[in-house]
């Protein structure tokens, strides 16, 4: 669903992604660990398009994203660590002007399921963005990539900033995507939540991917004496 040959990116001499090798398939769940300025933002710009490839590419359901950028964007979700979106506008309003620009036309009923799904409060259905919490406009985030069917989902530190219940909710909520067949990557600082939602795990230093483990064949401690050791 997600492929990376040889992707690579430089600025200048520094090398941000030194030719990522990588495969995340329909219903996989993909954590990308790494410190401060790995190289984890830049794989997930590159699988959006935002930036060019230095080298290799980056494939959406077997397409080039450089090649057919606005093609690729059908198939795409993107949460950002922060969800924007319109603070003068409801959760409902911004989940129904989202869809409908992807090109979907929900009645409210469906809007408001989508949203229920997605774990916001049905109180919160109505009220302005403006005041909602961080993982209140994630839930609004997720909702919206559920009704625009994206296959794809590209997340940066979703769980940052959010509380012990919030980020359990965000785990469930990934979960039941990938049971769906949602391929989803990652960036995470969260060594914990990686371990508990993931079915892979990657740990990338200075732009290269150094190793892939999966979630079933390590324990949380193990992952961060790993994690650890190979930063
Ligand atoms: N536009 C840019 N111009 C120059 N260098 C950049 C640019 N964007 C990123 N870099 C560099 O590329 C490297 C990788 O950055 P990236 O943002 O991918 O790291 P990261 O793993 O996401 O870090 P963090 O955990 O802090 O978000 C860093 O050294 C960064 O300074």
């Amino acid at each position: 669903m997600l492929e990376a040959r040889e992707l690579t990116k430089r600025y200048g001499s520094h090398t941000a992604l030194n030719k990522l090798n990588l495969c995340i398939g329909a219903g996989e769940i993909f954590a990308l660990l790494g410190q401060n300025g790995a190289g984890k933002t830049t794989t997930i710009n590159l699988f959006l398009g935002f930036i060019e490839p230095s080298g290799g590419a980056a494939f959406i359901k077997g397409i080039s994203v450089a090649e057919h950028a606005q093609e690729i964007k059908k198939y795409l979700a993107y949460i950002p660590e922060t969800v924007m979106l319109y603070p003068n506008l409801t959760g409902l309003e911004n989940l129904a002007y989202f869809s409908s620009l992807a090109g979907f036309d929900y009645s409210a009923g469906e809007l408001r399921r989508f949203l229920s799904t997605s774990g916001l409060q049905a109180q919160a259905f109505d009220q302005r963005l403006g005041g909602y919490s961080k993982g209140m406009r994630q839930k609004v985030g997720i909702a919206i990539a559920v009704a625009k069917e994206a296959k794809v989902l590209l997340l940066d530190e979703p769980t940052s900033g959010l509380d012990p219940k919030a980020s359990n909710e965000f785990s469930q909520i990934m979960q039941a995507l990938s049971a769906k067949g949602t391929a989803i990557l990652m960036a995470t600082h969260d060594i914990f939540r990686a371990k508990e939602v993931a079915t892979r795990i990657g740990i990338m230093k200075e732009g290269v991917l150094q190793a892939v483990i999966k979630a079933d064949d390590i324990s949380a401690n193990e992952l961060e004496s790993f994690y650890l050791r190979t930063v």
